[in-house]
């Protein structure tokens, strides 16, 4: 069997406010990010499936003789969904020779591949390709970036199974999946998140899936489709973190401390609906200065609950005193322990203002942007719309 090409993308995300919290059944606000991450399957005939992942410097290739050895009697006998085969999952950290519980970054990525991969397609007959993916993301700095890989490999390989068909045709440069297709990505990406992280919540395959603006609640999604235009400074400190590790570690923390933790969950939650409110309240009156004063104190609470919860660093508390000397407020975002944080531009913050702040978080050894939120969520492309720079990768593979 030879399957078809596919070229898909899907974006990061950043969360305004909830992380940590909706693990435990609490309110996330989270958005879309302008940057993306790009797959490129290809059939091939060489009996092999390859994957090769040039951000993480990993380039392995398998023998289907080999993988077929792996298919658990249960494979395709379960819904997607539903908690990870065991079984599939022993075979697989054993045939990659991971046997403690720690999963370094190559091999849970070549895992939650191999695993999709063989769930997909075990019960019928593994078919060879060569899967290519490439980020615009930083990996592992909290902008959903295992969200992004988890997306596009549910993406790529639900179509070249065809359990679901390409939206993309002749004429068009890039389609997006119907609603129901959707639901079934994002869960395929979910069981990826499960094996990267752990314990997901799910928030943040849901934006890699939808894109824009969502309200996620205890695995309910809802689109915002009226929010404001919120300018947003992106900072990665660069300081290495593992979200599984940080995930675990909340956990502990409110296992030991449950009458501590629970209020700052419960505050989370409400910042997330206070939030909310404020946003919807700024589309349908003049936006005012008080406006923003509010979402500036909720970043400011919620950045203090979060060095509660034990996920804070020292670079995040440098970037908040660096930006709160321009009178700019700043927070974590994703897991928090090093990684990415948010900064909110006020609509009359001056480019100079903004340019001085980028210059100092990069004297502190930061990179540091302006972004755009909003970006459309997976995509399939025609391979020719892709930008030539993202093309050029993949196409070396
Ligand atoms: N471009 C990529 N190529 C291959 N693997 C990737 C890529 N991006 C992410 N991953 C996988 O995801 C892991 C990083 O996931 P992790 O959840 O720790 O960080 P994140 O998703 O960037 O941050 P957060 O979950 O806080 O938003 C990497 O170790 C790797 O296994
Ligand atoms: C830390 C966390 O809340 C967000 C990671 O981007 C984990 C999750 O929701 O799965
Ligand atoms: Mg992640």
């Amino acid at each position: 069997m030879t399957v078809k090409d596919v070229f898909v993308s899907a974006p990061g995300k950043a969360i305004l406010h909830g992380e940590h919290a909706v693990v435990h059944g609490k309110v996330a606000l989270a958005v879309s990010l302008n940057l993306r991450t790009y797959l490129r399957l290809k059939g091939t005939t060489t009996g092999n499936v390859c994957i090769n992942l040039p951000n993480i410097d990993t380039f392995l290739c398998y023998d289907l003789s080999e993988l077929k050895q792996l298919i658990p009697a249960s494979c395709g006998k379960r819904e997607e969904g539903k908690p990870l085969d065991a079984e599939l999952m022993r075979r697989l950290r054993e045939f990659i020779g991971v046997t403690n519980g720690n999963l370094d970054t190559c091999n849970m990525a070549t895992l939650s591949f191999l695993y999709i991969y063989i769930s997909l397609f075990g019960s019928s007959e593994l078919p060879s390709l060569t899967v290519s993916v490439w980020s615009e993301l930083p990996t592992g700095a909290g902008l959903g970036s295992s969200a992004a890989y988890s997306v596009c490999l549910a993406s790529a390989l639900l179509c070249a199974s065809g359990a679901i068909p390409a939206p993309l045709k002749e004429s068009d440069q890039s389609a997006r999946w119907c609603q129901e297709d959707l639901e079934q990505i994002n869960s395929w990406a979910f069981q990826g998140e499960m094996i990267i992280h752990g314990n997901p919540s799910g928030v943040d395959n849901a934006v890699g899936t939808w894109g824009g603006m969502l309200r996620f609640l205890a695995g309910k999604i809802i689109p915002l489709s009226r929010v404001p235009l919120l300018r947003i400074l992106l900072t990665n400190t660069k300081v290495p973190r593992s979200t599984k590790v940080l995930v675990a570690g909340v956990k502990d923390k409110i296992n030991k401390f449950p009458s501590i933790m629970t209020p700052v969950l419960d505050s989370v939650d409400a910042i997330s609906c206070t939030c909310e409110k404020v946003l919807s309240e700024m589309t349908c009156e003049p936006i005012t200065g008080e406006h923003y004063n509010i979402l500036e104190e909720l970043i400011d609470i919620n950045q203090h609950h979060l060095n509660v919860m034990g996920v804070g660093h020292p670079s995040l508390d440098t970037l908040c005193q660096v930006t709160l000397t321009k009178g700019l407020h700043s927070k974590l975002t994703g897991a928090g322990g090093g990684g990415c944080g948010i900064t909110l531009l006020r609509p009359e913050t001056d480019s100079s203002v903004v340019q001085t702040t980028v210059q100092d978080l990069k004297d502190c050894g930061f990179d540091c942007w302006e972004t755009s939120i909003g970006g459309p969520g997976v995509q399939q492309h025609s391979p020719l719309s892709v930008k030539e720079e993202v093309r050029e990768i993949l196409n070396r593979y």
